[in-house]
């Protein structure tokens, strides 16, 4: 993908749709590259129009292995800087070289190795998508001023205090106000709540914890059992 028309329909090809985040619980069963690439192929069997996939090995496998856009990622604990996901400009150029169309990264305003619009930008000389995960309206606004293509929701909730456990649909209808592509995503945990962002005027929606992280799922049903 090198121009703005082939962007523009790669980007067509999820509105109004479903993208599965297929990342694993960090070191339990499933956290395999073969798992990987079965669970992309699972739910875009079942109808998923894109998917989320951290690493780069696992971003060209999956790429490798079926026919929807590929949102790649790469997450790294540093030990300077809260900002974990696609961090550095490295990341970026070996997940362009692993096919990921669209390349999403950290876009909160936090002490951060580089600023949001050096990444867009080296995003876009790779020819792909730029998706900003922020946090805030704020962020949001600034991610697009600096050239992002997506705005998401994804960070909502996560740079302070205890993990978030429902999607933050008034960012999604904010920033969808304010006139960027926004994907809803973080805590979309049911079908409800997909459908409830697109009526909050999200573009896209990603699902991953609810449909690929059996192990926080078991939880969630087991609280609500009070057991264990
Ligand atoms: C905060 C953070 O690091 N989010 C990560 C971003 O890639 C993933 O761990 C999430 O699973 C993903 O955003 C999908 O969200 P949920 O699993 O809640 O549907």
């Amino acid at each position: 993908m090198t121009d703005a028309a082939s962007a523009s329909a790669l980007l067509g090809r999820l509105r109004g749709r479903l993208i599965v985040s297929c990342q694993p619980v960090v070191g339990g069963p499933l956290d395999r590259d073969e798992i990987v690439v079965a669970l992309a192929e699972a739910v875009t069997g079942a109808g998923a129009a894109g998917l989320r996939i951290e690493g780069v090995a696992r971003v060209a496998a999956v790429c490798r292995a079926v026919a929807v856009p590929v949102i790649g990622i790469v997450k790294a604990d540093l030990p300077d800087t809260p900002v974990r996901i696609t961090p550095h400009l490295a990341d970026i150029d070996a997940l362009a070289e692993a096919g990921a169309p669209i390349i999403a990264f950290d876009a909160t305003d936090r002490a951060r190795p580089l600023p949001v619009a050096e990444m867009v930008a080296r995003i876009h000389r790779h020819g792909r998508i730029a998706m900003a995960d922020v946090s805030t309206r704020a962020e949001g606004r600034a991610a697009a001023a600096a050239g992002a293509d997506i705005v998401a929701s994804t960070l909502a909730g996560y740079v302070a205090g205890p993990a978030p456990t429902e999607p933050d649909l008034a960012l999604v209808a904010d920033l969808a106000a304010d006139g960027f592509t926004v994907i809803a995503e973080g805590n979309v945990r049911t079908p409800e709540h997909a459908a409830s962002a697109l009526a909050a005027g999200a573009f896209a929606v990603v699902a991953g914890s609810a449909i690929t992280r059996p192990e926080h799922v078991t939880r969630w049903f087991l609280d609500a059992l009070g057991a264990g």
